[in-house]
């Protein structure tokens, strides 16, 4: 799927994804994952005691952060509201660790050149190594007062909107240490049997403790990490001339945006976009074309990003899934884009998949 050579789309289609590379927020990992080295417990613990090796924070599943201004070039930082994830060093978490055993996650060894950005200012000089290694930590049990002591302006980012304000650079770094925390704050017991899990594979595994468990046999998507897969599609209308969208009950009340819903077992992305869409708006749905994808991390969707054609135009709202639905014409559209509308009406920001496929859909429209 992710294949561009065996997604194009077909003649006379209004949709040509023009980007060849669509590199959506929290993608694009400057992290070398190194799976082959998650079983080497040795090679893991020497790895982490590494002066060199970056540790970055979670509390409660917050990002510990701090403003993006602490770049070692102030001159090209972002604006102020930017965030970098903290590191520390194994020295400054060592007894952390040994004290409350958090879930420790290994995330991968970054290129010199490629690294996130981020550093506290106080850890060990990591240019002596070319490439350190980064883990994850949950840092639940530490206090803010302690977390203050690595760097007075630590921030704990909130979900969403907060998880905007990651550097780009660090962002996908964020996804990946997030997903993996917030599995394992929800699946400590055995999902086959109940009992307590324990954590292996430097975090990509757990394992339960009962040696009767049918989870210990063969492969169990019990004991490796959930990723649901979750369809998003700008639908466009009949005569290509209007965008459909959508706005959730829990949404800010002008925002506005692409329908959206879980892929169910057993279904097809194209059958999911169309059952979505219909359920929700009532609306028919043909044509469904690839875009883009987009991992959300809250706790463990992969936005699958699509490019839709309408069959019919009478809208029904689902009101248990949506607080309306409505059809918008493209003049309208680039106004919410650019936060001109008359009624305030805007959509999410370009960090969301949602923004990316209705810039598609402008670009692409055929009017
Ligand atoms: N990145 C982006 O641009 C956007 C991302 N999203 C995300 O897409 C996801 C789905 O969107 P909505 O349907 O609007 O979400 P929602 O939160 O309104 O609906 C979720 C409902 O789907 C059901 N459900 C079915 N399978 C589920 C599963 N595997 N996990 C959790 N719930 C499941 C549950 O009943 C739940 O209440 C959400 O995580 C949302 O945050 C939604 C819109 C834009």
């Amino acid at each position: 799927m992710g294949d561009k050579s065996t997604t194009k789309p077909a003649q006379n289609s209004p949709y040509v994804n023009t980007d060849d590379n669509v590199v959506n927020f929290m993608s694009d990992n400057p992290l070398n994952r190194l799976s082959h080295q998650r079983k080497d417990s040795t090679w893991l613990a020497t790895t982490m005691a590494k002066e060199s090796t970056r540790f970055v924070l979670f509390s409660n599943l917050h990002p510990v952060c701090i403003p993006a201004e602490s770049r070692a070039h102030p001159a090209k930082a972002s604006p102020s509201k930017q965030q970098h994830l903290l590191t520390v060093t194994h020295e400054n978490i060592k007894s952390y660790l040994e004290e409350h055993e958090p879930v420790v996650v290994f995330l991968g060894i970054s290129s010199q050149n490629t690294s996130p950005q981020g550093d506290s200012g106080k850890r060990s000089n990591s240019t002596q190594e070319s490439s350190p290694a980064w883990f994850a930590v949950d840092a639940t049990a530490m206090s803010l007062d302690q977390l203050k002591q690595f760097d007075s302006r630590v921030v704990l980012l909130a979900v969403y909107p907060g998880m905007m304000r990651i550097e780009p650079t660090d962002a996908a770094v964020y996804a990946q240490a997030r997903a993996l925390l917030a599995w394992h704050d929800r699946y400590r017991f055995c999902a086959t049997c109940g009992c307590i899990a324990t954590v292996e594979d430097a975090g990509y595994k757990r394992r339960c403790t009962n040696d009767d468990c049918r989870s210990l046999q063969g492969a169990h998507n019990t004991c490796y990490p959930r990723v649901d897969p979750t369809v998003i599609m700008a639908v466009s209308s009949v005569d290509q001339s209007r965008l459909l969208l959508g706005r959730g009950q829990k949404f800010p009340r002008s925002m506005w945006s692409c329908l959206a819903g879980f892929i169910e077992p057993g279904e097809s992305i194209e059958d999911a976009c169309r059952r979505e869409v219909k359920e929700e708006s009532g609306v028919c749905v043909g044509q469904v074309k690839y875009h883009s994808s987009q991992t959300w991390p809250m706790p463990s969707s992969l936005m699958i990003g699509c490019l839709a054609e309408a069959l019919t135009s009478d809208i029904t709202v689902d009101k248990t899934e949506l607080d309306d639905a409505r059809w918008f014409c493209r003049e309208e559209v680039q106004q919410m884009m650019q936060r001109r509308h008359p009624q305030g009406l805007y959509l999410p920001p370009k960090q969301a998949i949602a923004h990316q496929l209705v810039l598609q859909w402008l670009k692409t429209a055929n009017l």
